[in-house]
């Protein structure tokens, strides 16, 4: 498989500094003939930092459409949710909260038609779960092969977590995949040896949502990591 591109970062500020400065980049160059720019950002711990750079830049936010890759199942403004995290952050932001149904599945079917209406997108930054999961694309959990399925179409669907929240709402790959800039923030040691197991190809690992993320988006993907 096409290698994606490795950052190994010293520490998670300067990882960070450097990854908002490409997404800025990116932002940019898609606001500057008075355009829109639209990105998906991972929900979760890893972002954090991130966030925070990002709140510091001089950029017309009011231009720029946001969602997160996904969602629990939860009230908009609950600690677990991923938009509440970004909202907290970047307030600024034109921002697109994934609960467009009253049930889960009217919800999933609403957010991605309204994100298909995106395509492509200015940018996707992911989070990976120790477990091999992306966005909440989770491993074995039910319809996990069609979410994955490189030419689907591009959606969201109701994903099942294996920890509470277990109801999520997630973009599927084919959707996040359509970006100008396809990057994945990991954190850790034990995140790094992971992807260096799904790098190297090993069986064990091929039936993970990382591992088909890094297949299917080969060289297009830039991974950060930091310890
Ligand atoms: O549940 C989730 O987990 C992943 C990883 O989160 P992290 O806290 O380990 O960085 C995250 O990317 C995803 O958006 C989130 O919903």
């Amino acid at each position: 498989m096409n290698s994606p591109s490795l950052y190994l970062h010293p520490d998670r500020d300067t990882c960070a500094a450097e990854l908002a400065q490409v997404l800025v980049g990116r932002l940019r160059a898609d606001l500057q003939d008075g355009g829109r720019a639209r990105l998906l950002l991972a929900g979760g711990q890893s972002p954090v930092p991130l966030l925070g750079r990002l709140a510091g830049e001089a950029l017309d936010w009011s231009r720029v459409e946001l969602s997160p890759t996904d969602e629990r199942w939860v009230a908009a403004d609950d600690v677990a949710s991923n938009l509440q995290l970004l909202r907290t952050a970047l307030p600024q932001a034109q921002l697109l909260d994934p609960r467009l149904g009253a049930t889960p599945e009217e919800a999933a079917q609403a957010w991605g038609e309204r994100l298909a209406g995106w395509l492509p997108l200015t940018a996707v930054l992911l989070g990976m779960g120790e477990d091999g999961h992306i966005a909440s694309l989770f491993p074995g959990m039910p319809g996990i092969a069609s979410a994955l399925t490189e030419d689907a179409s591009p959606a969201a669907l109701v994903g099942v977590a294996p920890v509470a929240p277990q109801v999520r709402l997630s973009a599927n790959l084919a959707l996040l995949r359509r970006s100008g800039w396809l990057g994945l923030l990991v954190f850790g040691g034990a995140k790094r040896e992971l992807l260096e197991a799904v790098l190297a190809d090993r069986p064990d690992t091929r039936q993970l949502p990382v591992h088909a993320l890094v297949r299917q988006a080969g060289s297009r993907l830039q991974v950060h990591w930091a310890p």
